[in-house]
This record gives C-alpha cells, structure tokens and sequence, in this order.
C-alpha cells in the first residue's frame, strides 16, 4: 500500500466547503483536518450531507464554496485525474458486473482507471481482502458480504493513500460486518487514511480514531471519549440492600464527589469530578455505615449517547 505522500501534511483539509443544489443545502460551513494514517467517521442521520460530503471530497462533485486540500493536493477541476489517482472513494453498493468473475471484475476497473501492473494489483488487492480462492467465482454466485469485499479490492487496486467508504456494512450481517472492521484495521495498520460514513455507531466507536457528526453542518468533532466526556459528567451509581439510614452523612464532602442524589430504584447517583478517587472513597464510606453494599458501578455513556444527545436537539432533518 502506497504511502507516497512523504511530507506530514493532513490528508484532508476542509475549509468552509459547502454544497447546495438549487435551493436545498446539502452541507455548509464545513471545515476540518484528517491526519495521514487516521480512520476518520463521518456520522449523520439520513439526508445529513455525509455522501455528498464524500463525492465532493472524491471530485466527483464539485464544491459551492469553501476549499480542501484532498491527499495533499488543492480540490480543482484541475487536478481532478491527479487526486483520484491518490484515493479511492467505495460508495455504499459496489457496483460489480454480476455476470464476470471476481478476477474479470477488478481487470475491468484496472482498465478504466488505465492502470499498470494490473495482474500484480489484482492479487494485492484479492489477498487484502482474503478473496484469493474466489478470484475465478461469478459474483453472482457471491454473498452480499463477499461482493462488498469484491468492492473494497476494487477500491483497493490504485493503492489509495485516502480510501473514502460509504457505509461499508450496510446490510451486512454482524458477522460480514466484522470481517470489513478486521480488513479497515488491517488498512489502517498499513498507513492508509480512511474517511468512514457509517450510521453504526458501534462501529465508529470501534474504529475510528476521531469522529465528526454531521446535521447539515458540522455539530462536532473530537475522539470518542473526548465527546463523551465533553457532554455527559462522571457518575458514580450505587446500590445497596437496604436505604442508608443517613446518606448525607455517608456521601457529603467525599473527595471527588460534587452531588449526589437517589435515583428512581432507591440507588444513589454521585456526580463525579474524579472516578478514581471517588469511588474508593464512597466505598471506604459505606463499609464505615455499614451498607449492604450491591453494586457500585462508573457511568458508561456510549457514542450513540453522545450522538443522540446533539441530533435529537436538531429535530428532524429534511431528506
Ligand atoms: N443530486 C442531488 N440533487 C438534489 N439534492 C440532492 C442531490 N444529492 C443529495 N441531495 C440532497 O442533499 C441532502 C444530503 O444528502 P446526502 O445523500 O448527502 O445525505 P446522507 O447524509 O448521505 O444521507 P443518507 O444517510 O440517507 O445516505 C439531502 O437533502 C438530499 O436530498
């Protein structure tokens, strides 16, 4: 896999980039980095801007406004054949000829995107994707799984330094799913910069290193935990046998410890500035009251928390 670029500069590069077709605003106000070598999610709900964002990026579109630089190269007509040698962009249906082979099906992209070397990169690409021994298949003798492996060996046949993937594991079942997240860490592990759209947010949270979600406009960008913690404070949740007989006395000037309050189910919720010192603490405190302590547990707020959170406050969005 080729990693031609040998300055650091980002991969991508979004500054205010905006597309509008006729009156309706597909994205705006779009600005920011992708690091060489990062898998990059790109979340949104139905009719957020993530594809056009991707066919924009991918110079299959062009911009309304704004700039990007795309695999170290600035986004312009120009040098439209020169950036789609550097990425490759796997949209959402792979798009395979369903009566050719495996093999038939990558020598025919070879030929379009008129690349060289062509017997060597098919067998890259097939051994990238563990499709080797189904090279001389028909596709449409394939699983939807395998043709969705087929499609990122095709998107695989440049040696991209930028791979653009469209919801990869639409459709797929959770084991088929998981074979794409072990060939995208595989990609990763071999330098390449992957810019993920995906609604799973399990899977982003799995694998991308930052993730950006998007309403239209950009709502945030940050590491999954970073988000995490931005929005949701620390929790401590406590249960015990039977209600403590003073809990203000058992939890009022814990170090670590804010607040504190019972929850719906008689527990105790204690908000947190620092779990590590909190919750040794509480539990020193409660063996001291002599609790029956059940169980004494840390917050765990998911990505699909944190996503939830800043979509629900959009409202519906228009598709
Ligand atoms: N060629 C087009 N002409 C007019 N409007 C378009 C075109 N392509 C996309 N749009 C509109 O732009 C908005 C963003 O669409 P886009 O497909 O980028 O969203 P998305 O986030 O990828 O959605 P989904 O998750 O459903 O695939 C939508 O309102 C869509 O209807």
């Amino acid at each position: 896999m080729s990693t031609t670029l040998k300055t650091t500069s980002p991969a991508l590069a979004v500054t205010g980039l905006a597309k509008r077709f006729g009156p309706r605003t597909a994205f705006a106000d779009l600005s920011f980095q992708v690091d060489q070598g990062e898998v990059f999610g790109f979340l949104g709900p139905n009719g957020a801007g993530k594809t056009t964002t991707v066919r924009t990026l991918g110079t299959l579109i062009a911009p309304s406004e704004g700039s990007a630089t795309v695999a170290g190269l600035p986004l312009t007509p120009e040098n439209g054949i020169e950036i789609r040698k550097r990425i490759s962009l796997m949209p959402e249906s792979p798009g395979l000829y369903l009566r050719l082979t495996v093999a038939e099906n990558l020598r025919f992209f070879a030929g379009l995107h008129e690349l060289t070397d062509v017997k060597e990169r098919i067998d890259r690409a097939l051994r990238a994707v563990n499709l080797t021994d189904r090279a001389d298949d028909p596709c449409r003798s394939l699983s939807k799984g395998l043709r969705q492996r087929v499609g990122l060996a095709r998107a695989l046949l440049n040696d991209p330094s930028v791979l653009f993937l469209d919801e990869p594991t639409s459709g797929l079942d959770p084991v088929s799913a998981r074979e794409v997240h072990e060939l995208i860490d595989g990609l990763r592990r071999r330098g390449v910069t992957i810019f993920l759209t995906t609604h799973r947010l399990a899977e982003a949270e799995r694998l991308c290193d930052r993730v950006a979600i998007l309403n239209t406009t950009l709502r945030t960008i940050g590491r999954p935990d970073e988000l995490r913690d931005q929005l949701f404070s620390k929790t401590l949740g406590i249960r015990t046998s039977r209600p403590l007989a003073d809990p203000a006395a058992v939890f009022d000037g814990l170090p670590g410890v804010e607040s504190w309050q019972t929850d719906d189910s008689g527990g105790y919720v204690l908000a947190v500035t620092d779990p590590d010192l909190a919750a040794p603490a509480a539990t020193r405190a409660l063996v001291a009251a002599d609790a029956d302590v059940l169980s004494l547990s840390q917050s765990h707020h998911s990505l699909e928390d944190v996503y939830l959170q800043l979509i629900d406050t959009d409202g519906e969005t228009a598709s």
